[in-house]
């Protein structure tokens, strides 16, 4: 499977479960999507803000609820099988992408699997285990979250120092070697990290370092 981000800002995600796990998935996508939950009874759990509808379909009603719904991307996390199967040849019928959290190993096309997310927006990461260990993915998150600690303002950082350089007459090759500088400088890290100092005033620190050496240093 090959990682991809995708963007469901204005799409649907329709969950089918609302077990713990239908809340977790629902969670997730309605950060970005507008996300309906459908089941028979709801899990005492944060659904992220999604639209709950108590009913409990048969295999047969899945399409019907696909087709009012048009989702972008439907999750199976209901506990009963049958019920998951059918999602899973629906969505597959219509060309959407399904998701279903009681699999592991092959999958069909159009099958996606959610993986364990950290961010440190704008910065990302995500890992899987190709379904052999979700608990190992949740475990590497946790370690994750404190290596991307600062990650988000290093990357705003990155990108004005860049906009900047691009508006003066600094050559390519030395506006990527002062940006690689920066991401590599153990001091910028602690600064952001700590608080010390703001983005913008590392931004200008660097750029009034640029400008001091006299843009020549590639
Ligand atoms: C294939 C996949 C499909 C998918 O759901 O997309 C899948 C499938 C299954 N998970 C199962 C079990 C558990 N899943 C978790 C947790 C997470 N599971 C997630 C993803 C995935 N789970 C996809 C693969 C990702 C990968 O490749 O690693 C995470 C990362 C993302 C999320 O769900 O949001 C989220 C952590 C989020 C976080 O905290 O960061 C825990 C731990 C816990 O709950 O604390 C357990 C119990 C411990 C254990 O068993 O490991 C079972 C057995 C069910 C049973 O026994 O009946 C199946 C089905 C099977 O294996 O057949
Ligand atoms: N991917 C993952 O991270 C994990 C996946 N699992 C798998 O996901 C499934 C769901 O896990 P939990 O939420 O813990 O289970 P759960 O049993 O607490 O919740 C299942 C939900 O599905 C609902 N449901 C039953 N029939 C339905 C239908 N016809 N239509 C819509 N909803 C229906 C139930 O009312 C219940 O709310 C488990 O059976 C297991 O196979 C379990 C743990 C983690």
């Amino acid at each position: 499977m090959i990682p991809l981000l995708h963007d469901f800002t204005d799409a649907t995600v329709l969950v089918f479960g609302g077990g713990p796990v239908g809340a977790r998935k629902a969670r997730r996508f309605a950060r970005e999507a507008r996300v309906i939950v459908v089941s028979p009874a709801f899990a005492d759990r944060d659904f992220g803000g999604a639209e709950l509808v108590r009913a409990a379909p048969d295999a047969d009603e899945i399409t019907g609820w696909l087709e009012r719904a048009a989702p972008a991307l439907v999750v199976a996390a209901t506990d009963d099988e049958a019920i998951n199967d059918a999602i899973a040849d629906a969505a597959r019928e219509r060309g959407t992408l399904i998701n279903r959290a009681d699999r592991s190993g092959e999958r069909d096309t159009g099958s996606v699997v959610v993986p364990a997310t950290v961010r440190n927006d704008p910065v990302v990461v995500s890992v899987a285990t190709g379904g052999q260990a979700p608990a190992l993915s949740k475990y590497l998150r946790q370690e994750l979250e404190e290596t991307l600690s600062g990650a988000g303002e290093m990357a705003r950082v990155c990108a004005a120092v860049r906009e900047e350089l691009k508006s003066r007459d600094v050559t390519t090759d030395r506006r990527r070697q002062i940006v690689t500088d920066v991401v590599n400088s153990t001091d910028v890290w602690t600064a952001l990290r700590t608080g010390t100092s703001n983005s913008s005033q590392v931004i200008e620190d660097v750029l009034a370092e640029d400008l001091s050496t006299g843009g020549d240093r590639s």
